[in-house]
């Protein structure tokens, strides 16, 4: 099939970024109409901003197809940054963009930032780790502490390269995506405003639909187009319909008249090793104001989410006693609300098959209070036991002066007398702020940080039920149901990061919290490149961690891309059957070898006993060439966590 040529348009109005992607060729006018739609103010002034940061008004077509053209000059980049100005002010300067708050920080320059300001934090990386110079380094290994496990690993800093890997995605191609059944996740929307849906062009069933971290973020193309659509999976999806809608009244799109039965296609799909819920909701009913001030705003997921029935009952998410009788008690980003539930012949609460929700739903406005807008980042706060310590620093509980809940504290010492140069500490607050804008029930959500001289504090949610490693030390290894589970609920976890170009990069055991319910969420993710940082300047210059988690392409060097976090959930898989990783039996730097070497065999470390479709997935996460891996989407069909 061909695919069109698309074009990213990254808006910024003031403080409010979108990424509108339009087919080629592009006329002005749909761009105009799209800049409408998207930010609800007519007569914009379009200024295209061109690689030296100069500015220009796009007036005409011609000046568009200009425009265009540059960009096509540039065979790397298909992105064209415009600013929005509004016509009655064509005087002053545009508003200020992110980019321009990083300059006045004097942040743009510094290494981390050579790259377009999203881009950097998505956190992935073209750019080379900047490497320290040897008389650091050597100072580094001096002050290197000396407690030496030999299941954690001090290398120097400057060994990894993080590199995006992935190869690009064919450019978007609108409207005809659904028909293809290898390429439905190939194309990426774009980003819709907040309390605006552009469904009719971007159904929740594109798997590629990613809304932007705080609405402007850098959309790094996945690797699908990669040849791995034998692991594709074909409706897994939750399906959404309904019409551009404003989330701003929610009684009122409550109206009799929605079109909201929600439907199985065709009930399961065991033909695909799987079982398949496809539901057909109007997300007008699912989201309410509070999913769009949340500063993302992923309808794919929520709805898929809210609609993870068998997931969600089977591990008990769901309130049901929360629920009135004959309701379902859905958890929703932030908080639950409840459905009516009907049963039909073909289906059951397990969602085994047909699960239908009326379109009778109801959630009342009580269910959207305060109790649903989940942690946020507290104003007075004190703190309370310590949770755990890291190679970054010690975890804590907090509780939140101002509305009581409790939340985790990370802190992370920074050397008073050595601060970190270049903005190290600077850059890593400001990726705590974009991240801060991902909501999963999967993530652990970051709120923010504080800062004082010696120390940089980094507010999470609380989950209060431990990690998966803490489990496994305590009970030992899990069942393979709850291996099952906990692998469905990381992958869920990953696709959403991976969708938002975050690589989580430190995926084991001990970064998976599990809550009251058993079910998990992945924690410390993005970050970890900036707390490297930190800890390279101002604490013992290396990196520090344990390797036994690490893909190949991250040990060699090679840089790597999303992929590598699937390699690492292969190990944790491992780690559930097992309660170890791979190879710990090893010292840290023998494992490096094995892991850097193609000779030595992973699928040999899965168990004999494990079951048929664990196996098929521990094979395709240890695939040496992680171009041959499968994405955690395209996992997530497989019949081990169905
Ligand atoms: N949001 C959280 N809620 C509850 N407990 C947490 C939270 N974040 C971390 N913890 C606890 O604190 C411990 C230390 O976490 P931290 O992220 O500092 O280190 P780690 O992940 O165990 O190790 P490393 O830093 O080497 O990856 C974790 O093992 C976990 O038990």
């Amino acid at each position: 099939m061909d695919v069109q040529p698309g074009i990213r348009f990254k808006c910024c109005l003031g403080q409010e970024n979108r990424n509108i992607f339009l087919d080629s060729p592009v006329s002005l006018d749909q761009l105009k109409q799209k800049i409408v739609a998207y930010f609800r103010k007519p007569n914009l002034n379009i200024l295209v901003v061109d690689t030296e940061g100069k500015r220009k008004r796009l007036r005409t077509q011609d000046d568009l197809d200009q425009c265009l053209k540059s960009v096509d000059a540039q065979s790397s980049s298909t992105a064209v940054r415009l600013v929005l100005t509004s016509s009655t002010d064509t005087t002053s300067p545009p508003p200020p963009s992110p980019f321009d708050e990083l300059d006045s920080a004097g942040l743009r320059d510094h290494p981390p930032f050579d790259r377009p300001y999203r881009q950097h934090m998505g956190t992935f990386q073209r750019a080379e780790l900047r490497k320290e110079p040897s008389a650091r380094r050597g100072a580094a290994h001096r002050r290197m502490p000396s407690d030496h496990n030999p299941h954690t690993l001090d290398l120097p800093f400057a060994q990894l390269t993080v590199n995006d890997v992935d190869p690009p995605l064919p450019p978007p191609h609108h409207h005809q995506h659904h028909h293809h059944p290898h390429r439905a996740d190939a194309h990426r929307p774009s980003s819709p405003p907040p309390g605006f849906l552009d469904l009719p062009q971007h159904s929740v069933h594109d798997r590629r639909w990613s809304s932007d971290v705080n609405g402007g973020g850098e959309f790094i193309p996945e690797t699908d187009d990669q040849p791995d659509h034998r692991y594709e999976q074909p409706s897994r999806t939750v399906r959404s319909t309904g019409s551009a809608h404003s989330f701003h009244s929610f009684r009122s799109t409550h109206s009799a008249s929605s079109t909201q039965s929600v439907y199985s296609g065709g009930g399961s799909q065991r033909s695909q090793g799987s079982h398949h819920a496809v539901a057909r909701v109007s997300v007008k009913d699912v989201f309410t104001r509070d999913d769009t001030e949340s500063g993302v705003f992923d309808h794919e997921s929520q709805v898929r989410s809210a609609l993870d029935v068998p997931d969600r009952l089977r591990s008990g998410t769901y309130p049901r006693s929360s629920a009135p009788p004959g309701h379902v008690a859905v958890t929703r980003i932030g908080g639950p609300y409840t459905l009516p539930r009907e049963r039909t012949s073909s289906s059951t609460m397990a969602g085994e098959g047909m699960h239908r929700v009326p379109h009778t739903a109801v959630p009342t406005q009580s269910h959207f209070s305060a109790a649903v807008r989940g942690p946020t980042m507290p104003v007075r706060w004190r703190k309370g036991k310590l949770l755990g310590s890291g190679a970054f620093g010690k975890v804590y509980l907090a509780l939140d002066d101002g509305t009581g809940a409790e939340v985790a504290v990370k802190e992370v010492e920074l050397d008073a007398g050595e601060q970190p140069s270049g903005g190290a500490v600077e850059a890593l607050e400001g990726e705590i702020r974009v991240l801060s804008g991902l909501r999963h029930p999967r993530i652990v959500t970051y709120l923010g940080t504080k800062r004082t001289p010696e120390t940089l504090s980094i507010f999470m949610e609380y989950v209060p039920g431990r990690s998966i490693a803490r489990r496994l030390r305590d009970y030992g290894a899990f069942y393979i149901d709850v291996v099952r589970k906990n692998t469905r609920q990381m992958l869920q976890g990953l696709e959403y990061l991976h969708n938002h170009n975050i690589i989580h990069r430190d995926v084991k055991g001990a970064n998976v919290l599990v809550d009251s319910g058993g079910n998990i969420k992945l924690a410390d993710f993005g970050a970890a490149r900036q707390l490297q940082e930190i800890r390279t300047v101002t604490g013992f210059k290396s990196m520090h961690g344990t390797p036994y988690w690490m893909a190949p392409e991250v040990v060699q060097g090679k840089g790597y891309g999303r992929r590598c976090d699937i390699w690492s959930l292969g190990c944790t898989v491992i780690e559930m059957l097992t309660t170890k990783p791979p190879f710990y039996n090893c010292e840290a730097m023998a494992v490096l070898f094995k892991i850097g070497s193609s000779n030595e065999d992973y699928k040999a470390c899965i168990p004999d006993d494990a079951d048929e479709g664990c196996r098929e997935l521990l094979e395709a996460c240890f695939q040496r060439d992680a171009q041959q891996r499968p994405s955690a989407s395209a996992l997530l069909s497989f019949s081990f966590v169905n």
